[in-house]
């Protein structure tokens, strides 16, 4: 048996974060492919006209063609240097909503991974959400691997590429694999730290691992002559200015290693995954809210980031997805919830790609488990064995859209209740309460309005409930405290709720609103929230 520090070392945990449109679906069935998890690509993520897709979980993210939900994905690559008796690596792949209305949920995704894969469309650069989700992994330390997608079409230069990357977020492009041909001449990559030539051949489709040929440099330039020079010439140029791999830069968020692919084509593909197993960081320890550090080697703990439900029709049941942070988890061991201080029985732990589900006997620090009917759970929430752990909670992102939500038919008050109150749960909106509107229309906080319609859908799906929602005038929020609500309160154009995890937010109409009162009533206690893009 393989002791759990072997077990952690060989696992990679990551999310992929891009804008819409950039090619994350079709990347991450590229990988599976790869990965041999399916035969086919269109098995899993295939959009028009294949199999249905792992993540259309409901008819609204169909019919808007983007992902709502997030899933994760494991898989076991044996990379190819690797000795014929070694272990392969366990890859976890967690999904990210792509729509900026749905940033809470990816902000919640990326507290679970340990590095980031950044997939730009050559042809449109950093588009405004990549560089949003850049931001929060910047801030959390989270190490990117950029990976420049879609080389098969038309798009812009390399170089011009990279120093987009350089000059607007300041992150130091290291090239790995080279593009030989121009965007939409997509020939096969340049290995730059082996200095070799990886030549691709299409496969019908795109349906099929895409063969490698490896020639050295001088194959290489008689077969692609020119092309290749260039490819030469590029790479160099950036090695002499210094823009080589550098392991510890990389970890330290200040350089990113640069991978050219064609998703569709399978190009690229393997050689990101052998740049995630060698260079992206295996588990490892978690500082909890006492400042103590969690080993992996530690007895088990793992963090809640993520609740759903309604993932199946067939299934009315809540998942959560937990990470694990330390130690091994079996199935059926009875854990402590550190925020409620109660045992959680994990009889029903699940892995879960898409709808189908497969009970999970064992898991390691990086693996995502479900627990399905975890009513308990909400994001952020630690679960532990042994010694008492509890890690920070995930911050709540500063909402900036406010609806009211009430049932349609007061004969349905119970059930309405009972889903707002699930849904608030599970932080698909943040839930704000006050005297003067009572429980019966709460009001609904949110980063994006897209999150109020996901509430409509699943009331009327899960608790079978038609709801009416209705915009407010607010526009921003502050975190107050009691003893300047009723001040607050006083004002025009303010209000004071109290919202679902016990914080005092003051809203107000506009920003002008809030610098007007701030000004005319210094000794008021108004603090920003975490806004999104922090
Ligand atoms: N030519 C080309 N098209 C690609 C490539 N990768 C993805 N596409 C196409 O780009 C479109 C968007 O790809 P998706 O994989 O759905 O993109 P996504 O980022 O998952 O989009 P969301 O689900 O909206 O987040 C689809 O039509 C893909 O077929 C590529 O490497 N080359």
């Amino acid at each position: 048996m393989s002791s759990i520090a072997d077990e952690v070392s060989r696992r990679r945990t990551f999310a992929i974060i891009s804008h819409p449109d950039a090619g994350k679906s079709t990347m991450t069935e590229a990988l599976a492919l790869h990965a041999r998890v399916i035969n086919e690509a269109g098995a899993i993520h295939g959009k028009a006209g294949r199999k249905s897709t792992v993540s259309d979980w409901m008819e609204m993210e169909k019919a808007r063609g983007i992902s709502v939900s997030s899933t994760a994905l494991q898989f076991n690559y044996t990379s190819s240097g690797a000795a014929e008796d070694a272990e392969p690596s366990v890859i976890n792949l967690v999904d990210t909503p792509g729509h900026a209305d749905f940033s809470e949920d990816t902000y919640r995704v990326l507290t679970a991974v340990d590095a980031a894969v950044m997939l730009i469309d050559a042809a449109k650069g950093l588009e405004p959400q990549t560089l949003k989700l850049f931001q929060v992994c910047r801030h959390r330390g989270i190490p990117v691997i950029t990976v420049i997608n879609k080389w098969d079409r038309p798009g812009r230069t390399p170089l011009e590429l990279l120093d987009e990357i350089s000059e607007r977020i300041g992150l130091t492009p290291t090239p790995l694999f080279w593009p030989v041909g121009i965007a939409g001449d997509f020939r096969g990559l340049r290995d730059v730290r082996k200095d070799e030539y990886v030549h691709f051949t299409r496969t019908a489709g795109g349906a099929k691992i895409a063969p490698e040929e490896h020639l050295s440099t001088d194959a290489a330039l008689d077969r692609e002559g020119d092309v290749w020079a260039e490819a030469v010439e590029e790479t160099e140029l950036m090695t002499e200015m210094g823009q080589g791999h550098d392991q510890e830069m990389f970890l330290a968020g200040q350089t990113s290693p640069v991978i050219f692919t064609s998703a569709i084509l399978n190009f690229g593909v393997r050689q990101l995954l052998e740049a995630l197993v060698e260079l992206a960081p295996a588990p490892h320890s978690r500082t909890a809210i006492d400042e103590s550090e969690r080993a992996v080697t530690d007895p088990f703990s793992a963090v809640v980031f993520k609740v759903q439900a309604g993932m199946d029709a067939a299934h009315r049941d809540r998942l959560a997805f937990m990470r694990i942070v330390s130690g091994e988890f079996e199935r059926g061991m009875v854990v402590q919830h550190a925020q409620t201080g109660k045992p959680f029985a994990t009889k029903y732990a699940m892995t879960v790609v898409g709808r189908d589900r497969e009970t999970v006997e064992t898991a390691y620090p990086g693996d995502v488990v479900g627990l399905v009917n975890a009513n308990a759970l909400a994001p952020g929430d630690t679960l532990y064995d042994g010694a008492k752990v509890q890690f920070p909670p995930i911050p709540s992102f500063a909402p900036e859209h406010f609806a009211v939500v009430r049932a349609d038919s007061a004969g349905k008050y119970k059930q309405f209740r009972k889903g707002i109150e699930q849904l608030g749960t599970e932080g698909v909106v943040q839930l704000l309460r006050n005297d003067v509107r009572g429980d019966a229309s709460p009001v609904m906080a949110a980063v994006g309005p897209m999150q109020f319609e996901v509430v409509v859908a699943r009331m009327k799906t899960e608790f079978n409930v038609d709801v009416q929602v209705e915009r407010l005038g607010y526009s921003v929020a502050r975190r107050t405290d009691a003893a300047s609500a009723d001040e607050l309160n006083r004002q025009r154009g303010v209000e004071v709720f109290e919202r679902n995890d016990g914080a005092l937010l003051a809203l107000f109409s506009d920003k002008w609103r809030l610098q007007y009162i701030e000004k005319e009533h210094p000794s008021l206690s108004l603090e920003p929230l975490v806004a999104a893009a922090d």
